[in-house]
């Protein structure tokens, strides 16, 4: 605006009369100190807090990117100003009308090429002022700003790499603390990366992007490309060693990441190199730093400017820690070898044995040990002796998968460790493996024109058969090694073939029982434990007559646990009485539920274990579950296995009577595997036999199971016990038990054990009809 149409807008009236007589003296100091002005470095304004009108002077205007004189809207004045400190500074012009209050204020602009300054609104008190007019300077305030803020983020960043123990820690810190502070949306760190047999590559190695705009294309773009020495963008920072600007990313030809670029809506960018000079003048180069922006910010000097600083700090703390990683290297490895040596070996022995006795993972160790090694270094000196060392060590790690660990112990003995895929695997994977050594042992070493020959005997032992800690393991393998020696030689040996590791493995099998008991004890606490239903179906296979209660086991990371791991446990310990009880509660609990949802005078069998019926109070503690249930004693079928009866008769049979008398069920589980005498199980007073599994599963074709299976359901017969068969798989084991008259039928060919809602729901849907014994 000029001082003539300022003038006009006063003559119209647009201002009110009593500042009128101020304005043309205002435009008069508007026109004149131009120059001076430009010379101080600052701008003036005038504000009237009434009208919210400003008038700018022309070094003011210069530095808001708009035209001088009045502005009728306080907006029109402020609109290069950054959107996020617009509304606060016309708060604080605002303010100045209120008695005392002097205005203060610091803000960001856009001024056009200049791009991003910082600018102080300050009220120079006016003597004789006009009420409600103020007036004051703008001074741009940039320099100091970067300055303290450049102070600022070089305190950060140093504190980011000073505290980082890694690149992979540090350098991801920095790219987010110059995004985030700086204003860039993507940044990204190229490391050169040299591949055997290939060209040296740059490689994008880290990178951070700010989370709300959607810049997923341009990482893959970036993490997918490679740049030689001079290509691309990276490429040529690389090689010049010059910091690059882009200015818009998405139409430079040269630009080899355009399109996932125009696709992100990135505009512009900036790359440095990460440097380093030696005292001998030496640059040398780490990688590469490059930070992208939606906004065009080609003349955003502030990164230029803390670029050489940030550069240099990573390039720093790039060669400390390359420093520490050749230290570390040095203090883990053999200096003859360059294998583990014996501390660091020992140091992962531990942790792979901590990690796999949380994750079950096996491992083999095999302790191996050169044969008639001395003869060597007597006969053709020390060096030799050294040259097979380290010959063979080199042989070792190029027959041994990725993922071993080799070791030299110390002298002539070295160690593997390997990870194993399954249990079922360990003995053929590190068979395989001990043969290899074995064989790259034989091979003659050459010294001078002479073939130097050994061999070696080797010692295996496996993690958890052969021990938990690393001492068990050594010292398994170790003997398991002395044996192979013992046994002529140039041979390996498990360490499990051996009887003097009896030992090992009983300690091994009691660690494990314990830790077992443990979870068990936890299980029961957390409640881990849920029961399948395995329906019972009558002769012909179509009405359900009873389920099995089956205990399940779900860790919280959702592992199963089959029963036939934990239940022989539990058994071992008081544990199963507790787990026994649950059973009992919760499976009468849920027959409650399938009652009322219809499956009336559905029965439920529970298994019960050998200390529960030495137990003279079972049937009193029985009475009161099911009473507590709402269910009748005749619903509940106790299972229990002839050995068990037969094995305490005198302390089970008063405790069964009894259960009878109550009216609870009692079925002689795994019928015909037993030792039952038939004078005895006359005397029994239980309800039902069932016939084992075993006996089904050779129906019909083998002649012994089907004598076996018919005199048992013959006995059944005779002595008005309800007869079941399990573990039926086959229409023919079906039709089988059906034509000699097996009472009840369990398998899964008639269902496998279901949780207790999809058993409700196969009731529901009519599948099923219930036959009231
Ligand atoms: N050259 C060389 N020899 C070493 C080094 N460390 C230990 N030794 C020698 O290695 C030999 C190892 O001894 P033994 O394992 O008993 O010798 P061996 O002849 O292999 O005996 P067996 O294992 O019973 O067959 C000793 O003579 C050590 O002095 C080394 O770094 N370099």
């Amino acid at each position: 605006m000029n001082n003539k149409l300022l003038s006009s807008q006063v003559e119209r009236g647009a201002i009110e009369a009593p500042r009128a007589i101020a304005l043309p003296a205002l435009l008069a100091q508007v026109a004149l100190p131009e120059t001076m002005e430009a010379a101080a470095g600052f701008g003036r304004w005038w504000l009237d807090t009434r009208e919210a009108q400003l008038v700018l002077s022309h070094g003011a205007a210069q530095f808001l990117n708009v035209d001088a004189g009045l502005h009728r809207a306080l907006e029109t004045c402020f609109t290069h100003v950054v959107p996020e400190d617009m509304l606060l500074l016309i708060m604080a012009l605002m303010q100045a009308k209120l008695p005392g209050v002097k205005l203060d204020y610091e803000f960001r602009v856009l001024q056009g090429t200049r791009g991003l300054r910082w600018l102080r609104m300050q009220s120079v008190p006016q003597e004789g002022g006009i009420a409600g007019m103020h007036a004051g300077v703008l001074v741009d305030v940039t320099a100091a700003r970067h300055i303290e803020m450049r102070e600022r983020f070089s305190y950060a960043m140093t504190q980011s790499l000073v505290g980082a123990g890694s690149l992979d820690e540090a350098v991801p810190r920095v790219i987010q603390l110059v995004c985030e502070n700086l204003g860039w949306e993507w940044g990204a760190y190229w490391q050169m990366r040299h591949a055997p047999m290939e060209q040296p590559q740059l490689a994008c190695q880290y990178f951070w992007n700010h989370s709300e705009y959607a810049l997923a294309a341009f990482t893959r773009a970036s993490c997918d490309i490679r740049m030689t020495p001079g290509e691309g963008f990276i490429g040529h920072v690389w090689d010049t060693g010059q910091a690059c600007w882009i200015e818009d990313m998405k139409n430079d030809s040269s630009f080899l990441r355009r399109d996932s670029a125009r696709e992100c809506g990135l505009e512009s960018g900036y790359a440095f190199p990460v440097s380093y000079v030696t005292a001998d003048g030496q640059r040398h180069s780490v990688g590469v730093l490059e930070f992208f922006s939606t906004l065009t910010r080609q003349h955003d000097a502030q990164l230029p400017n803390l670029s050489a600083v940030i550069g240099g700090l990573i390039a720093q703390a790039v060669q400390r820690m390359e420093q520490q990683e050749i230290m570390r290297r040095l203090a883990q490895t053999d200096d003859l070898t360059g294998l583990a040596n014996r501390n660091y070996f020992h140091r992962q022995l531990e942790e792979m044995s901590a990690d796999a006795g949380r994750s079950g993972a096996p491992f083999g160790l095999l302790y191996i040990d050169l044969d008639r090694f001395k003869p060597v270094n007597d006969a053709f000196g020390h060096d030799a002796g050294n040259l097979v060392l380290r010959e063979f060590a080199q042989r070792l790690q190029k027959l041994a998968p990725q993922d071993v660990c080799i070791g030299r112990l110390g002298g002539d003995e070295f160690a593997i460790l390997a990870p194993l895929a399954c249990r079922a695997e360990a003995m053929p994977a590190l068979q395989a493996l001990a043969e290899r050594v074995l064989a790259a042992a034989r091979m003659p070493f050459q010294f001078e024109g002479n073939d130097l020959k050994v061999s070696t005997s080797i010692g295996i032992s496996v993690f958890a058969e052969n021990g938990w800690t690393p001492q068990e393991l050594l010292r398994s393998a170790d003997e398991a090694m002395y044996r192979s020696k013992k046994s002529g030689r140039n041979a390996y040996c498990f360490c499990s073939d051996s009887g003097t590791l009896l030992l090992a493995q009983q300690q091994t099998s009691l660690a494990r029982q314990l830790t077992m008991e443990a979870e068990l004890h936890r299980a029961l606490a957390e409640n881990e434990f849920h029961l399948e239903y395995q329906p019972v179906f009558d002769h012909y296979g179509d009405r359900m007559v009873a389920v099995e209660a089956l205990l399940r086991w779900r860790k919280p990371d959702g592992e199963m646990v089959p029963p036939d791991q934990f239940i022989p446990i539990a058994e071992k310990s008081r544990l199963i009485v507790q787990i026994g009880r649950w059973v009992v509660r919760q499976a009468c609990r849920d027959l409650a539920v399938l009652h009322s949802a219809g499956l009336a005078g559905l029965r439920v069998n529970v298994n019960m274990a050998a200390p529960e019926f030495t137990n003279t109070s079972l049937p009193y503690e029985l009475t009161e579950v099911v009473a507590s249930c709402g269910i009748a004693a005749r619903h509940l079928c106790l299972e229990l296995t002839e050995g068990l009866v037969m094995k305490q008769p005198e302390k089970v049979l008063p405790v069964m009577q009894m259960l009878r008398q109550l009216g609870f069920h009692i079925s002689l589980d795994d019928f015909g595997i037993g030792h039952s005498s038939l004078s005895r199980l006359k005397k029994l007073p239980i309800t039902s036999l069932k016939i084992d599994r075993s006996f089904v599963a050779g129906l019909p074709h083998d002649r012994g199971d089907g004598a076996i299976v018919r005199s048992i359901i013959d006995l059944g017969r005779h002595m008005k016990l309800d007869v079941v068969a399990e573990g039926v798989e086959t229409d023919a084991q079906l039709l089988y038990l059906a034509q000699f008259g097996c009472t009840y039928l369990q398998g899964y060919l008639l269902s496998r054990p279901l949780p207790l809602q999809q058993l409700i729901a196969l009731h529901h849907n009519g599948k099923q009809q219930l036959r009231q014994p």
